[in-house]
């Protein structure tokens, strides 16, 4: 860690995700002299090539606008890179390369040939018109065209990148190589997307939040669940945890968040995706459309009594401050739909007062295993039916809740106290570093 931290000087994201993977998978790699022959941790921890852009487009007000863009191809020893595009404000190398790391195990995790990278820009969505988006998302293909393709790198969406953006993306990418193939995922569905991509994430984090209940011979029936973020992952996950059973009593937002003690209905569910997907509004205005509901702006849902914590928004949402109002408010379940969303200390917190916490590259892979299935319907020239997709989404979130109790599993008691973040971190190292043993020194 000593090493990495001086070769990556600033970046804390980066060091925190290393540090909480290096951890976990350190006594297994002492165990297995191949890996620390094989310098795989050094080899691992260092990207395979980043790309660095400028992006110069045109606003409504025809001023020429300048951002810098980037695409960390982080890993393609299991298959072509693959990972989202964010687009925020705060988006930097250092956010990058943690979520391109973390990208390369949770793609193991899936067992789809899925190598990992992540990209982006620190253009700010919020407040720009159509017309602007398309001409950013325009201008950042005219660079990003030559370093991705179906059998190269694949990126999709992630914060401020949704199915607006993946349109104009590849439209640009299809003008510019005349070419017609799976290249992005989260597509249309009329161009080449698959059925439940959309819903992937905070489906596939519900089903592994009920593998971990199941586990303990419990589910979600009848539980209180706060969920952070209204964006993709954190409506989708409302929407599955209420089908199961649970009432959802928050969602939120960058300016605070909404309480709803009568729970979140799917009638009112679909307010939210029409305020979030269609307006671009605030969730505040929630609590404006329904009387049983309160705004707090400014602050987190973390104080609010429930059994289930499952947060969506963005990473470190969740400091030791707000596990400790969790704990204090006997939550049971902490299941990551965002990436890295908890704190160090907050997680240790956690795991120690023990709360069954399943760690984001885990407990969020379904969104990625489904852009998997969209890449594979794509290569086939078919689709395939919404009942069958989510079935297999089910299906992979099911293994990979069992690799994490295999390689997670405490032997304290009680016996079905499961270590789903060493689970996660050994599970998906192992694919990755046994192949790159198996290629040798390149
Ligand atoms: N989309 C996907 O398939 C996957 C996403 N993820 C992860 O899930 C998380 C959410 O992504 P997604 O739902 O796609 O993104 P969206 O852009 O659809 O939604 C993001 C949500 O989080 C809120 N948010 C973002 N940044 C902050 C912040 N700094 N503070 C408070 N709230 C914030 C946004 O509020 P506001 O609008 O006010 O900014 C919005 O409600 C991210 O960590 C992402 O990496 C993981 C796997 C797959
Ligand atoms: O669908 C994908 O390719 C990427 C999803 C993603 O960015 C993530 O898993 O964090």
């Amino acid at each position: 860690m000593a090493g990495l931290e001086k070769r990556n000087p600033g970046q804390p994201e980066f060091h925190q995700a290393v540090k909480e993977f290096v951890s976990t998978v350190m006594p297994f790699v002492l165990d297995h002299p191949d890996y620390l022959q094989h310098q795989i941790l050094e080899r691992m921890s260092e990207p395979d090539r980043i790309i660095t852009f400028r992006v110069t487009w045109r606003d409504d007000h025809g001023n020429i606008r300048v951002n810098r863009a980037w695409r960390v191809q982080f890993n393609n020893s299991i298959g072509p890179y693959k990972g989202g595009l964010r687009f925020h404000p705060t988006v930097t190398l250092s956010v990058l390369k943690f979520l391109g790391f973390e990208q390369t195990l949770k793609n193991s995790l899936t067992g789809l040939p899925m190598g990992g990278a992540k990209g982006g820009a620190n253009f700010n969505p919020k407040g720009k018109s159509d017309n602007e988006v398309m001409s950013f998302c325009q201008s950042m293909m005219i660079e990003l065209f030559r370093h991705i393709g179906p059998d190269k790198d694949v990126p999709a969406g992630d914060i401020g990148v949704g199915a607006r953006e993946i349109s104009y993306l590849y439209g640009q990418y299809k003008r510019l190589q005349n070419q017609f193939h799976g290249v992005l995922t989260g597509k249309g569905l009329s161009f080449g997307g698959s059925l439940i991509r959309t819903e992937a994430t905070g489906y596939g984090c519900v089903y592994f939040c009920q593998e971990m209940l199941n586990h303990r011979d419990d589910s979600l029936d009848g539980k209180d669940v706060v969920i952070s973020g209204s964006g993709n992952v954190a409506t989708y996950a409302a929407e599955k945890a209420t089908e199961l059973g649970a009432k959802v009593l928050t969602l939120s937002d960058s300016s605070g968040f909404i309480h709803d003690p009568d729970g979140i209905t799917p009638e009112k569910l679909e307010f939210v995706k029409q305020l979030k997907e269609v307006r671009r509004g605030r969730i505040s205005e929630y609590a404006d459309e329904f009387s049983s509901a309160s705004f707090h702006e400014g602050k987190k849902p973390w104080s609010v009594d429930c059994d289930v914590a499952i947060p969506c928004a963005t990473q470190n949402e969740i400091s030791l401050d707000d596990a400790k109002n969790l704990t204090d408010n006997n939550v049971q379940v902490v299941c990551e739909g965002a990436n890295m969303p908890t704190e160090f200390d907050a997680m240790h917190h956690l795991m120690k007062a023990g709360v069954m916490f399943g760690p984001a590259k885990a407990a969020n892979a379904g969104g990625v295993a489904v852009s998997g299935l969209e890449q594979s319907q794509n290569a086939l020239r078919m689709s395939w039916s919404r009942a069958e997709v989510d079935e297999k989404l089910l299906g992979i979130m099911k293994d990979i809740h069992e690799k994490c109790v295999k390689h997670g599993s405490t032997g304290e008691l009680p016996k079905d106290n499961i270590d789903y973040v060493t689970g996660a971190n050994v599970a998906g190292f192992i694919k990755v570093a046994d192949t790159m043993v198996a290629y040798g020194a390149v």
